[in-house]
C-alpha cells in the first residue's frame, strides 16, 4: 500500500470544519519515500503517526481510551487515508471515525465509503511497523513488556495469535483459581480432573504461542544482528573497538530444574509434549505456590550485546540502535513473507545517536525502507543524503504546511 494523503478532522489537536473555517479538516500529502514531519514539542507530529497507526490497526499506540482522540470539546473525529493498493492496482480510501455516544465512544471503519463491520477485515490493509521512544523501555523493563512486544509483531504476521494469547490467559486464570482453592472445598478427584483439563488446553495453546514466538526470534536474529552492526559500527579508530555483536534469543520457562523434557523441543509437537510434561512435573510446586510457574506467560525475549543482557549493559544510544535494528529486521522479514515492505513510522528517531550513528541509521533506512514517515524537532537532524526522495512538512499547532520537497 502506498500512502498518498491523510485528512485529520477534529482528531487530537487538528481541527475539523468550523463555521468560520469551512473545509474537511487538516490535510497532508506523503512523499513517495520519506515524509519528514518537523516542528516544536507539542506541535502534533506524533498525533499524525497515531492517526496513521489507527488506519492500520484501528488502535492508538498511546491510549485505549478513544475519547482522548477527539479534539477537546468535540464529539466526532475523522481520519481519512487515501492510498494506492499495489495488489489491486487501485486507489483506495480508508476512513476511521470516532463518535462520542451517550454511554461510550465508538470507532468505526470504512473502506471506499463502505462500513466494515468486522475489525479483522480492516486490520492489515495498511501494514505499518512503528517505532516510538517508549519502545526503548522494553530492554530495561519487565519480561511482560518484552513478551507483549513480540506478540504485537506476531499479530501483524498471524491474526490468530492475539486470540490464542487471550485463550491461554483465560485457561491460566482458571487453573490458578483451582490451585488456590482450599483442598477441603474441592474433592481431590474433581480437582485432579479439572487440572488435567486445564493442563491439556494450556499445553496445546501454550505450545502454539511458544512456537510462533520462537520462530519469530529465529527469523529476525540474522537481519537484526546485521542491521545493528551497520548502525553501530565501531570501526572508528577513536573508539578502538571490535564490533559489538547483537544477539536475540527466546527464553522458554519450560526448561526448568524440575522439568527437563524427554523430547526435543524443536517443533510444535515437541513443544506441546514438553509443556504438558512441565505442567505435570511442577503441579505439586504450583499447588503450594497457588499459581502456575511454567509456561509462555513467564517466557522472556533476551536481547544481548556481546552475550550480556542489553537491559543491564547497553547505553541509551546503543539501546536505540538495538530497537531500531529490530524494527528494520521486522521490515525485512515482512518483505520476504509478503513481497511488500510495510510503511515505517518513526517517532523522534535520531535523538541520542551520535552524528556518525545517526548517519549510519539514515543510510540503512535509505537502503532498506520503502515508504517512511518520521518525526523530528529539527529537519536538519534527518540527513538522508542527496538523491533520496523526501518531503518535509512543518507541523505547527495543529497546522501542516509543505516546507520543502526533493
Ligand atoms: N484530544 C486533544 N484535543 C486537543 N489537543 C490535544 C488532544 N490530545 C493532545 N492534544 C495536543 O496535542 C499536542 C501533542 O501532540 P504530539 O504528541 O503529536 O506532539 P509532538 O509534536 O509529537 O511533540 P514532541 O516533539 O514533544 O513529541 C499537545 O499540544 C496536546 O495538548
Amino acid at each position: 500500500m502506498e500512502l498518498r494523503r491523510l485528512t485529520l478532522a477534529d482528531f487530537r489537536n487538528f481541527r475539523g470544519a468550523t463555521p468560520e473555517q469551512p473545509g474537511p479538516g487538516v490535510e497532508l500529502a506523503f512523499g513517495e519515500r520519506f515524509t519528514v514531519l518537523w516542528g516544536h514539542n507539542g506541535a502534533g507530529k506524533t498525533n499524525v503517526l497515531e492517526a496513521l497507526y489507527l488506519c492500520s490497526t484501528l488502535r492508538s499506540f498511546r491510549t485505549t481510551d478513544a475519547k482522548a482522540l477527539l479534539r477537546r470539546g468535540q464529539d466526532h473525529a475523522r481520519v481519512e487515508l487515501e492510498a494506492f493498493d499495489d495488489d489491486l492496482g487501485l486507489d483506495t480510501c480508508l476512513e476511521v471515525r470516532i463518535d462520542r455516544g451517550a454511554r461510550s465512544t465508538r470507532r468505526s471503519a470504512r473502506v471506499d465509503g463502505k462500513l466494515v463491520r468486522s475489525a479483522t477485515d480492516f486490520y492489515g490493509r495498511v501494514q505499518a511497523v512503528l517505532f516510538t521512544p517508549e519502545d526503548l523501555g522494553i530492554l530495561r523493563g519487565s519480561p511482560g513488556g518484552r513478551r507483549q512486544f513480540l506478540d504485537r509483531v506476531l499479530f501483524a504476521r498471524q491474526r490468530a495469535h492475539i486470540a490464542d494469547v487471550q485463550r491461554y490467559e483465560k485457561l491460566l486464570r482458571s487453573r490458578n483459581r483451582v490451585l488456590k482453592t482450599d483442598p477441603a472445598e474441592l474433592p481431590r478427584a474433581e480437582r485432579t480432573r479439572m487440572l488435567d483439563t486445564y493442563d491439556h488446553g494450556l499445553a496445546e495453546v501454550g505450545a502454539q504461542i511458544w512456537d510462533r514466538r520462537q520462530g519469530l526470534v529465529e527469523d529476525l536474529r540474522e537481519p537484526f544482528a546485521a542491521a545493528f552492526a551497520h548502525i553501530h559500527d565501531r570501526r572508528d579508530p577513536g573508539e578502538g573497538g571490535a564490533a559489538l555483536a547483537a544477539g536475540l534469543a527466546y527464553g522458554a520457562r519450560v526448561l526448568t530444574r524440575e522439568s527437563q523434557p524427554a523430547t526435543a523441543v524443536e517443533d510444535l509437537p515437541g513443544r506441546q509434549q514438553a509443556l504438558a510434561q512441565a505442567l505435570r512435573d511442577t503441579r505439586r510446586r504450583d499447588e503450594a505456590a497457588g499459581r502456575t510457574t511454567v509456561g509462555p506467560h513467564l517466557d522472556d525475549l533476551h536481547v544481548r550485546l556481546d552475550g550480556v543482557e542489553a537491559g543491564d549493559f547497553a547505553s541509551q544510544g546503543q539501546a536505540r540502535a538495538l530497537v531500531l535494528a529490530f524494527k528494520i529486521a521486522e521490515l525485512r522479514d515482512a518483505q520476504q513473507r509478503h513481497g511488500r515492505r510495510p510503511t515505517l513510522l518513526l517517532d523522534d528517531v535520531s535523538s541520542e545517536l551520535d552524528p556518525r550513528r545517526s548517519a549510519r541509521l539514515f543510510e540503512t533506512l535509505a537502503q532498506e525502507v520503502g515508504q517512511c514517515v518520521l518525526t523530528t524537532t529539527d529537519a536538519r537532524y534527518i540527513e538522508l543524503g542527496a538523491g533520496v526522495e523526501r518531503r518535509d512538512l512543518q507541523v505547527r499547532d495543529g497546522q501542516i504546511r509543505v516546507a520543502s520537497e526533493s
